[in-house]
């Protein structure tokens, strides 16, 4: 595995204040790695760490083998980087917008001029490369920016929030433009969002990051399964006397996690996978369940719980 993208215990403190806390994570070629996590995550200043544009307090980057901090030069030429608001000039027209940046990279006119007719078919945006951009949509702009990525061949792109404010129709365009990206052209991508679901369509893995710590990785399907390993089921008992001895008699029966007495009944919380050993244990201590339930999380209880209850 060809790996662009390596992140080993960053962190990083601002005041004292420590805005990323541990996180390591690596991206292979041709891959498309989503970090996601709510404002505030610490996802931006692990962006900055990696483009070299803030030095970690500690922890180690490279970027092909580049550190970011030492070589910044070598890590720009191979690196695009799109932020949320890219800025171009209104009243110039989308291949003058380009023709400019191109230059602003030291990319010589002739070179620059058919490169970006190459980019501009790639992003679908070869028709209108003489309107001015001030008329662009903003889904029409996030493909422009895409091509201004592009122009310099990189070998890794950062995109962040990439379809924030965009119709579906565009936002499904810019994400297929990033899959080609990635399957074509073999280029690494790493996408920062809070939009689960976007990102969901497009990352083969991602990493959730809440607090400055990065809270889970891998891909979908592994996410998942973490969650599902932790999924925690519910019963209902009676007793005989419902009181605080009848409680005591659960004590010490393994993948319990939580028992208090509610409306007369008992509730028990218990680890899914042992549901079958706790049951027939309660019944051997006396107990008679009148319900049981089981709680699977899904994706969309992943990103509730990780993004919204911490
Ligand atoms: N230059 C700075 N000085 C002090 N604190 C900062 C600085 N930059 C970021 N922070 C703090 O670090 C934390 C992480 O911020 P960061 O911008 O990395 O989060 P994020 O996940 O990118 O959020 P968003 O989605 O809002 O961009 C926040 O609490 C932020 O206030």
């Amino acid at each position: 595995m060809n790996v662009v993208v390596e992140a080993q215990d960053l962190v990083k403190d601002y005041n004292g204040f420590r805005a990323v806390n541990g996180v390591s994570f690596s991206v292979a070629q041709g891959e498309i790695f989503g970090l996601l996590g709510p404002n505030g995550a610490g996802k931006t200043t692990t962006i900055l760490m990696l483009l070299g544009m803030t030095e970690p307090t500690s922890g180690v980057v490279r970027i092909c083998g580049y550190d970011p901090t030492k070589e910044p030069l070598k890590v720009k030429r191979i690196t695009g980087y799109l932020p949320e608001n890219v800025g171009f000039y209104e009243d110039l027209t989308a291949k003058e917008n380009l023709l400019y940046l191109a230059k602003l990279n030291g990319i010589k006119e002739d070179v620059a001029l058919k490169k970006i007719d190459e980019v501009l078919a790639t992003v679908g945006l070869l028709d209108v490369r003489d309107k001015l951009v001030g008329t662009y949509s903003k889904g029409m702009r996030q493909r422009l920016g895409l091509a201004s990525v592009l122009i310099k061949d990189p070998k890794l792109v950062i995109l962040d929030e990439p379809t924030t404010g965009i119709d579906p129709e565009g936002t499904e365009q810019v994400l297929d433009l990033i899959r080609r990206m990635s399957r074509e052209m073999g280029v690494s991508i790493l996408l920062s969002s809070h939009l689960l679901y976007q990102v969901q369509q497009v990352c083969d893995r991602v990493g959730i990051m809440f607090k400055g710590k990065m809270v889970a990785q891998g891909s979908i399907e592994d996410i998942g399964r973490q969650v599902l390993g932790e999924r925690e089921g519910v019963m209902k008992l009676t007793y005989s006397f419902i009181n605080e001895e009848a409680l005591k008699k659960l004590d010490g029966i393994e993948g319990i996690t939580e028992k208090r007495i509610a409306n007369n009944t008992i509730i028990v919380k218990f680890d899914e996978t042992r549901k079958l050993d706790i049951v027939r244990e309660v019944v051997m201590r006396g107990f008679l369940p009148i319900e049981v339930k089981g709680k699977e999380y899904s994706l969309e209880e992943i990103y509730i719980r990780y993004f919204r209850e911490g």
